[in-house]
């Protein structure tokens, strides 16, 4: 027995002093670095709170490169060249992503997230998971559709109860100026003072009672406050015009429903906002106020008065959405009111005319007017496309959608990382996200632009009514595998962070 103690004895003490060793090793790097401490954290499927991201394929402002990411306490603090280099801070998490391309998150500045009051259409809960399951780590949501309408500090004070721990991504919120607040400064200046990132408003009929529509009148009596606290207006741009209506073939084709939204109403309402604009212009009597168009459908007419006023100087911007890039009003089939959107979806020639004007910057950027709906309203039995809901479901698949229809005509990484977040950020004002780069939040998409899948019944799809959306049954290219909203990582193969930790963003 005693010959057996002495011959484990030595092994004994080796075993020993090695978990000693690993042990002191361990609690002296999380005195170093408390955040190496693997507590749990509900908010991130990571563990830890400073580490590194490399990949062969890093989207920056400075162009592509094969680098690596540092991130700490949910910002980024390094950017560095040598894919799987570490600089001096070792010893951190290293997380390899090979050759998928590490971007900076979407932003999406247009989306009804529906809640408080028709939560049955969509809701912060179900909406954010669709942007983190997509790759979009901040949405901005509309005042509208939501009951009642954000319109005042009050009514966005509900949206932010609403939102609490319910929101998986950030987000930002924008006002409604509608004629009652346009004409009374003090709501106005209070729903500004309340943090929306800027108002919205609509020159036709919303379809929704608490949200009339402005004219050009009270469009001006906005901008005149929104310069003071130089924040955008965001204008659903079509003026209702006398129609010659003639018979299209019934209200379940597409054609009929073209027909009663045609481009001259676009172009009217831009031709008086443009009227408007030029007293934006540096110097000017609204100077520090902006005009946004809203998903320009229209990509003649009302596309070249919008770049005539921006070779004048006057702060406008535009945007347009995936729908109107990847289908035409020729393929949509009979009855099929998943495509019903206001404005409408046009022609071949103007999608082609459309693409060109991405791809040589006069379109500023894009986002989803993501705006689902109970599915009886949309009719999808019956098909009528003049009596179903106006608005296309499309918030998870902004990335892989317009990749997927923007390869074919030279759409590059670095046109999505401007179209999708940097242009976004700058719109919104918010400036401490939509580029990889040191100070910026860490808000990142990983994501395989060669993976393509079907959209279908098998995938997994986190809106709150994967039935409507016109994207079904497509085959996509671009596959989101991880999302980093401020350094948690939110989403994984599929899988959400436990608890729901994204922030309302606010303006100051
Ligand atoms: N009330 C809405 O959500 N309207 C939306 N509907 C669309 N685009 O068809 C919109 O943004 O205009
Ligand atoms: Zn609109
Ligand atoms: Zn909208």
């Amino acid at each position: 027995m005693e010959r057996f103690v002495w011959r484990v004895l030595p092994f004994l003490t080796f075993l020993v002093s090695f978990i000693v060793f690993f042990y002191l090793q361990d609690s002296y790097r999380a005195q170093l670095h408390p955040q190496v401490k693997l507590t749990e954290n509900k908010c991130s499927l990571l563990h830890h709170r400073h580490f590194w991201i490399t990949s062969k394929r890093i989207v920056t402002p400075q162009g592509i490169i094969s680098g690596s990411v540092e991130i700490k306490e949910g910002n980024i603090i390094s950017v560095i060249e040598g894919y799987g280099k570490q600089g001096n801070s070792k010893h951190e998490e290293v997380i390899d992503y090979g050759d998928a391309v590490v971007m900076p998150g979407l932003i999406d500045v247009h989306v009804h997230l529906d809640e408080p009051g028709r939560t049955a259409w969509e809701g912060f809960d179900t909406g954010t998971r669709a942007a983190a399951a997509g790759g979009v780590t901040t949405v901005v949501d509309m005042p509208l559709n939501n009951h009642p309408t954000t319109v005042s500090k009050e009514t966005l004070k509900l949206k932010l109860e609403a939102a609490e721990n319910r929101i998986y991504v950030d987000v930002g919120f924008w006002g409604g100026l509608i004629p009652e607040n346009a004409l009374n400064t003090s709501i106005l200046e209070g729903l500004l003072s309340a943090g929306v990132l800027g108002l919205k408003s609509f020159m036709c009929p919303s379809g929704i009672s608490d949200f009339p529509m402005t004219t050009i009148h009270h469009i001006k009596e906005g901008l005149s406050v929104l310069a003071k606290y130089r924040r955008p207006l965001y204008v659903h741009s079509e003026i209702q015009q006398h129609l010659e209506l003639t018979d299209k073939g019934g209200p379940r084709t597409y054609l009929t429903y073209l027909h009663t939204r045609p481009p001259s109403w676009e172009e009217a309402a831009i031709k008086e906002l443009v009227g408007v604009t030029k007293d934006t212009r540096i110097g000017g009597p609204l100077e520090g106020a902006h005009v946004h168009i809203a998903h320009l459908s229209d990509s003649s007419a009302s596309l070249d008065l919008i770049k005539e006023a921006k070779s004048r100087g006057d702060s406008i911007s535009v945007e347009t959405c995936p729908h109107y890039l990847a289908f035409s009003s020729e393929e949509i089939p009979n009855g099929d009111t998943r495509f019903k959107c206001s404005p409408p979806i046009r022609d071949a020639y103007n999608k082609g005319k459309l693409w060109k004007a991405v791809l040589e910057g006069h379109i500023d950027l894009l986002s989803s007017d993501h705006s689902p709906t109970l599915p009886q309203l949309k009719l999808l039995e019956e098909g009528d496309f003049l009596k179903a809901w106006g608005g296309i479901s499309s918030l998870q698949f902004d990335l892989p959608v317009t990749w997927s229809y923007g390869k074919k005509h030279g759409l590059t990484l670095e046109h999505l990382s401007l179209l999708w977040s940097k242009k976004p950020a700058t719109f919104a004002g918010i400036e401490s996200k939509g580029s990889i780069a040191v100070g910026n939040h860490a808000d990142i998409v990983v994501w395989k632009p060669e993976v393509e899948f079907e959209l279908n019944e098998h995938y997994p799809v986190f809106l709150k009514h994967p039935s409507l959306s016109a994207y079904m049954g497509r085959r996509l290219s671009g596959e989101v595998l991880e999302t980093f909203v401020r350094g948690n990582l939110v989403f994984k193969k599929g899988k959400h962070a436990p608890a729901a930790c994204g922030v309302p963003i606010l303006a100051k």
